[in-house]
């Protein structure tokens, strides 16, 4: 991975992280969600310990009235089913219309034919930001050397670099591939954050609920994409971090996660924030 230069130093980003945060929590963004089956409370709780407001609605004939309503959209094809690739695009369509954000989370692009075609239709439409593991992101601009096995990744973030900045030239999309050390890019520049710990890996949706947390901080950050997506990745993995601390595995991990992403404050943030310039 490239070395890190013209590092801001954590204060900067933490302290931009923490203002970012409490917007979150001032304006409250409604986060209309479409998502997968195994995801839907994970990403539910997380929205809403970071203090805005998640609803779960992808009937295709409440679209045109719910994201009109929506400060930001999250598409996440995890249970991929065609009727819902209706309300998927249709979602997609009305936001771009309306001028709001929405994310994706292509989940398993890469694995079926299906799946791969279904992603790619969705990036052309435009997402403000894309977030996947490597494996996802690699596969999204077709560099796969094999299938994508299931959802997981089964490789690190770095070696998704490249395909990050390709495809977010292509997508014209902020691309974010999440690991050990998430990337987060418009195509030249690249924000690497560090906070998270690794058995965040082995609760199932953590990917999907950071996703949705990225919408909610694109919501109130509009013209910062970049920042925004960082600045989420930074406080979920932080809160992890808080949560390890009286975690004993992966379920009392996905608690105390909740209960720290919740009760972060101004001193932790800026202390901990783990944001830099690559
Ligand atoms: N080895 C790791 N160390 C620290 N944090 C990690 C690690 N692997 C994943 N994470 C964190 O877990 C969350 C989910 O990421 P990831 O597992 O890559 O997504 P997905 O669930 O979509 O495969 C992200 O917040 C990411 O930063
Ligand atoms: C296990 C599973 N199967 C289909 S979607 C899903 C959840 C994937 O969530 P994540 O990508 O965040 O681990
Ligand atoms: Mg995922």
């Amino acid at each position: 991975m490239a070395s890190f230069r013209g590092f801001r130093g954590n204060d900067a980003f933490g302290s931009e992280a923490w203002k970012a945060l409490c917007r979150v929590r001032e304006a409250a963004p409604l986060i209309q969600c479409i998502t997968n089956f195994v995801s839907m409370d994970i990403m539910a709780n997380t929205v809403l310990a970071a203090g805005a407001s998640p609803a779960m609605v992808h009937a295709i004939e409440e679209i045109a009235e719910f994201t009109a309503l929506a400060n930001a959209v999250c598409i996440n094809v995890g249970t991929l089913s065609p009727e819902w690739i209706f309300a998927m695009k249709a979602a997609a369509s009305r936001a771009n219309d309306l001028k709001k954000p929405w994310v994706l989370d292509p989940v398993g692009v890469g694995a079926t034919t299906f799946r791969t075609e279904k992603c790619l239709e969705l990036i052309a439409l435009r997402p403000v930001v894309i977030r996947g593991n490597a494996s996802e992101i690699i596969a999204a601009i077709g560099a796969s050397v094999e299938p994508t096995r299931g959802v997981d990744s089964t490789l690190p973030s770095k070696d998704a670099l490249e395909a990050a900045k390709e495809l977010a030239r292509a997508s014209q999309s902020i691309v974010a591939v999440t690991g050990a050390v998430d990337l987060v890019t418009d195509g030249k520049r690249v924000l690497g954050v560090s906070n998270g710990v690794a058995l965040m890996q082995r609760i199932t949706a953590t990917g999907c609920a950071v996703t949705a947390l990225i919408a909610a901080f694109v919501a109130v950050h509009p013209g910062r994409p970049l920042e925004a997506a960082a600045f989420a990745l930074a406080l979920f993995g932080l809160a992890g971090e808080i949560g390890m601390e009286k975690a004993s595995g992966p379920a009392s991990l996905r608690v105390h996660l909740l209960d720290a992403l919740h009760s972060l404050d101004e001193v932790t943030v800026i202390s901990r924030i783990k944001i830099a310039q690559i």
